[in-house]
């Protein structure tokens, strides 16, 4: 499998890149980085600032692409949300993942305002021909509030997508060793489709909902 952060923003030279970042807690992955631009910005915006040739959709499709003729899966993360600049000309994630035919996997947070960010997402996926591959929360709360645990069932009505699982917040922190023997927990599916609720640390009873 392979990592390829399109264009890293608000890490320093000498800091590891979120690409890095899950080479470190996976392993056995091959992690690239198109480019990196120091301040904590969108990529256009962070490239522009600094001077630097910013990361064109058609850079990362042909990067993928190559890592695709080598690996299994290749795993392109974005910066930000689908529709963030990574150059002048208004280029994105999604003209990348078009170039590429590739199903988007949406990251989304957990509680209010979720609903709203994630369905105009996924709109803009079809409206654009992509298809949305499910959804994942990251990061899922320790002590969710009600708009989190209504959102369990609200995300995939509209989204249209099914939710993947979630990832609990302060995994980053988790041993490599740790995070391995829990993250097939997060996102792994029953074979009849549904999600074991304790992956989602829902405490309250159902009627919550
Ligand atoms: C700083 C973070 N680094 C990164 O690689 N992604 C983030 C960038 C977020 C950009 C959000 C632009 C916006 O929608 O306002």
């Amino acid at each position: 499998m392979a990592v390829l952060k399109a264009a890293q923003t608000g890490v320093g030279p000498d800091e590891p890149g979120d690409a890095a970042e899950v080479a470190r807690l996976a392993g056995a992955v091959t992690a690239a980085e198109l480019a990196r631009f120091p301040e904590p910005l969108a990529p256009a915006t962070a490239a522009r600032r600094a001077g630097l040739t910013p990361v064109h959709p058609h850079e990362v499709a042909e990067a993928a692409a190559k890592l695709a003729t080598e690996h299994d899966l290749v795993l392109v993360e974005g910066a930000g949300g689908l529709l963030v600049r990574f150059d002048a000309a208004g280029g994105t994630l999604a003209d990348a993942a078009r170039l590429l035919s590739a199903p988007v996997l949406v990251v989304a947070p957990a509680g209010l305002g979720t609903l709203n960010a994630t369905e105009l997402t996924t709109r803009e996926l079809r409206s654009r021909g992509l298809v949305p591959a499910g959804i994942v929360i990251g990061s899922w709360p320790t002590a969710p509030d009600l708009a989190a645990r209504c959102n369990l069932a609200d995300l995939p009505d509209v989204a249209g997508a099914p939710l993947l699982g979630s990832v609990p917040a302060g995994s980053g922190a988790l041993s490599p060793t740790a995070f391995r023997a829990a993250a097939p927990h997060w996102l792994a599916p029953r074979l009849d489709g549904s999600w074991d609720a304790e992956a989602f640390r829902v405490r309250e009873a159902p009627e919550a909902f």
